[in-house]
């Protein structure tokens, strides 16, 4: 049986499915009635919402009273997705956009938009990695967000589209280019090793992973991705040299582990849709004038002094990071791995900003 650890209860900003987590019938409609101010109205859009993230996220998305007005985007089938969501019993509303055939899809779906979370772009296959995914999702990327700042350049971004550590600096370029950056204001999705960070060490140790927080600094890639095992919350769980060593490459070699299970037909899509979820939840309780929304996100950072942008705890208000918490104090073990990282970050961000200032 699992032991709860009661010293540390999840965060109510770190679990924004409470009563369906614990499989309470009232849900959603009673979860409705406690979240929130519903006279803040909240429109998010999501960029490749037919996809294997897509669909999910938005899913999930239309199940919370979080979200007002949720307008889903993709080059084709969105309007079948649209038309399914919209007859679930909540409140939001939800509108499809396709820009296959229609030019003004991304001006429709993306002016009023609060929140932009984009998983549009290809995933991986075995064998791949996720610098490997550049060559098409660099453009996707850059194309997109110019329409962001364009039709909504004060929104709070979301980037899931990877190599995350490349599409995040091509993000903030893009802003650039347009005179409406704002680095407060653009992020890159990485509640995912969060997540499986919490599952995994909650396996290890017999605990309930709601319980459970590892802090994930870094990137988004391999080494990049550094669990800060020695601030897990609660304190006072240990581990063998051992243990963490094979925990911390789980964690690190997570995404690879679907993508071979998966077998050619993508990478992990409903994990992920659950932990976009849930970040995006946090930024709709930030605008909603929620206090004291903590999230880890790859952000534009002077965190790490050669690096322009690098993932670390943040405050997140109305803004978007209202505060970068930076790393903590990290073990001697940990500050080696982030030495180690800053290389493959430094590459991937240079490739990133390159790539904008060729194709300007
Ligand atoms: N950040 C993370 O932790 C994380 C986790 C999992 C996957 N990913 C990444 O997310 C991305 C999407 O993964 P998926 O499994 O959903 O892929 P998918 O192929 O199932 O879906 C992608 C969708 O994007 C759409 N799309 C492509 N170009 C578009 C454009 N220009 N405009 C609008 N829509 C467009 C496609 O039509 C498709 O529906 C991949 O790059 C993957 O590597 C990131
Ligand atoms: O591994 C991938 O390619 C997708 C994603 O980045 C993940 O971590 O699952």
């Amino acid at each position: 049986m699992r032991r709860s650890a009661p010293s540390v209860n999840r965060l109510a900003a770190f679990q924004p499915f409470p009563t369906f987590a614990r499989g309470n019938d009232e849900w959603p409609r009673g979860h409705a009635r406690n979240y929130g101010s519903s006279d803040t109205c909240v429109q998010v859009t999501v960029l490749g919402a037919s996809g294997g993230i897509g669909q999910p996220l938005s899913l999930l998305l239309k199940l919370s009273p979080l979200v007002s007005k949720l307008h889903l985007v993709d080059i084709k089938h969105t309007l079948g997705v649209a038309a399914d969501l919209s007859h679930i019993d909540t409140t939001s509303t939800v509108k499809g956009f396709t820009t296959e055939k229609d030019e003004k899809a991304l001006e429709q779906s993306l002016t009023g938009s609060h929140i932009v979370i984009i998983p549009a772009g290809v995933p991986r296959k075995p064998g791949m990695s996720r610098d490997d995914l550049f060559n098409i999702n660099a453009s996707v990327v850059r194309d997109l967000v110019t329409a962001c700042a364009c039709f909504c350049p004060k929104a709070l971004i979301g980037v899931i589209s990877n190599p995350i550590n490349s599409t995040v600096p091509i993000a903030a370029e893009v802003m650039k280019l347009s005179n409406v950056y704002d680095p407060k204001k653009i992020f890159g999705i990485t509640s995912l090793d969060l997540v499986r960070s919490n599952t995994f060490v909650a396996e290890l140790k017999n605990l309930d992973p709601a319980d459970i927080e590892v802090p994930v600094i870094g990137g988004h890639a391999g080494k990049t991705i550094i669990p800060v095992l020695s601030q897990i919350k609660p304190s006072g769980i240990c581990f063998t040299d051992d243990e963490a060593a094979k925990l911390i490459h789980r964690i690190q070699e997570a995404g690879t582990e679907v993508v071979k299970a998966k077998a050619g037909t993508g990478s992990a899509t409903l994990s992920m849709a659950y932990a976009a979820a849930r970040f995006t939840f946090s930024l709709c309780k930030a605008l909603k004038g929620e206090p004291n929304i903590y999230e880890w996100a790859y952000v534009a950072s002077n965190i790490v002094d050669c690096l322009s942008h690098f993932s670390s705890k943040l405050l997140i208000g109305k803004d978007g990071v209202a505060e970068n918490l930076g790393n903590g104090d990290l073990t001697k073990k940990e500050q080696e791995m982030v030495n180690n990282a800053l290389e493959d970050l430094q590459k991937s961000i240079e490739k990133g900003v390159e790539f904008v200032k060729k194709s300007a």
